[in-house]
């Protein structure tokens, strides 16, 4: 059985320290600002430099990531250029069989202290390029043959994890969860899928695309079950403050 808080690294509690890593989508100062101060480790990949610049114009100097990886061929060379000045590391992966994001990733999880860091935080996980976006639920799957930590996708509005085939208990008390959620059976059919404290719940039932999604669905108790056969996707929104 495994216990999640989804959105426990939205809150300012400094004992929660995550690994943040950003991906290359237009960022939002407040987020990014406020899941840096919370992270022990931080990765940009490949164009997120621009988007790093971007935002912290004025004092990027106290942003500069501990990683940049990817195969560069989105990243602005005199901005990398920059950042190599700074003495960041830069660590080019220029497989092309694995998206930048999957690769820094596995830098990731080879540089983190496990028991330090309760997550692993993903920015910029949609929007935009919906094959890009996919490409990102499909690397939460490749990360679980990394890592055993759970990895969030945030976007803008929305966080997405995935559970893994048994049974999970979600707290979904920190006051940030928003009036949505989601269970999405995105890599397979699952048979067997029952969930408590949720406004639509699922009794040991099959979900499948072209069957039953569940999209539109709402948290009803801060306390979320859910028991699958198979990995599932579980989304939620979330309100950028209390
Ligand atoms: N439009 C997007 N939507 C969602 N994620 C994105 C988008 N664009 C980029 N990303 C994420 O940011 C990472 C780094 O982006 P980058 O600029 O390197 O994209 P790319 O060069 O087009 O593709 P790749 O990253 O696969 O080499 C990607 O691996 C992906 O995870
Ligand atoms: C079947 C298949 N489809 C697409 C790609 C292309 N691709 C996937 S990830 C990646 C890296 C992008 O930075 C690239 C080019 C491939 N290799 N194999």
């Amino acid at each position: 059985m495994t216990i999640l808080r989804p959105l426990a690294f939205l809150l300012p509690e400094s004992g929660t320290k995550i690994a943040l890593i950003i991906l290359n989508r237009p960022l939002d100062i407040a987020l990014t600002t406020k899941l840096w101060t919370k992270s022990m480790l931080t990765a940009a990949t490949d164009g997120a430099v621009n988007q790093l610049c971007k935002i912290f114009s004025d004092n990027k100097d106290d942003f500069l990531p501990d990683i940049i990886s990817g195969d560069f061929d989105s990243a602005d060379p005199g901005i990398l250029e920059y950042y190599k000045n700074k003495n960041v590391e830069i660590v080019p992966t220029p497989d092309q069989d694995e998206t930048d994001f999957t690769k820094c990733l596995r830098i990731v999880c080879q540089r983190l202290d496990p028991v330090k860091v309760f997550s692993i935080v993903a920015l910029g996980g949609f929007g935009g390029r919906l094959d890009h976006s996919l490409a990102n639920i499909s690397s939460l799957y490749t990360a679980k043959e990394m890592s055993s930590l759970p990895v969030m996708l945030v976007s803008s509005s929305s966080v997405a994890c995935l559970l893994e085939k048994g049974k999970h208990t979600l707290y979904c008390d920190t006051g940030l969860e928003g009036d949505w959620c989601g269970l999405i059976p995105i890599g397979c059919p699952a048979d067997h899928v029952t969930t408590t404290g949720l406004k639509y719940n699922l009794t040991d039932q099959r979900m499948a695309f072209g069957e039953l999604i569940s999209t539109s669905n709402s948290i009803v108790d801060a306390k979320v079950t859910v028991d699958t056969d198979q990995p599932l996707l579980w989304t939620v929104g979330y309100k950028s403050s209390l």
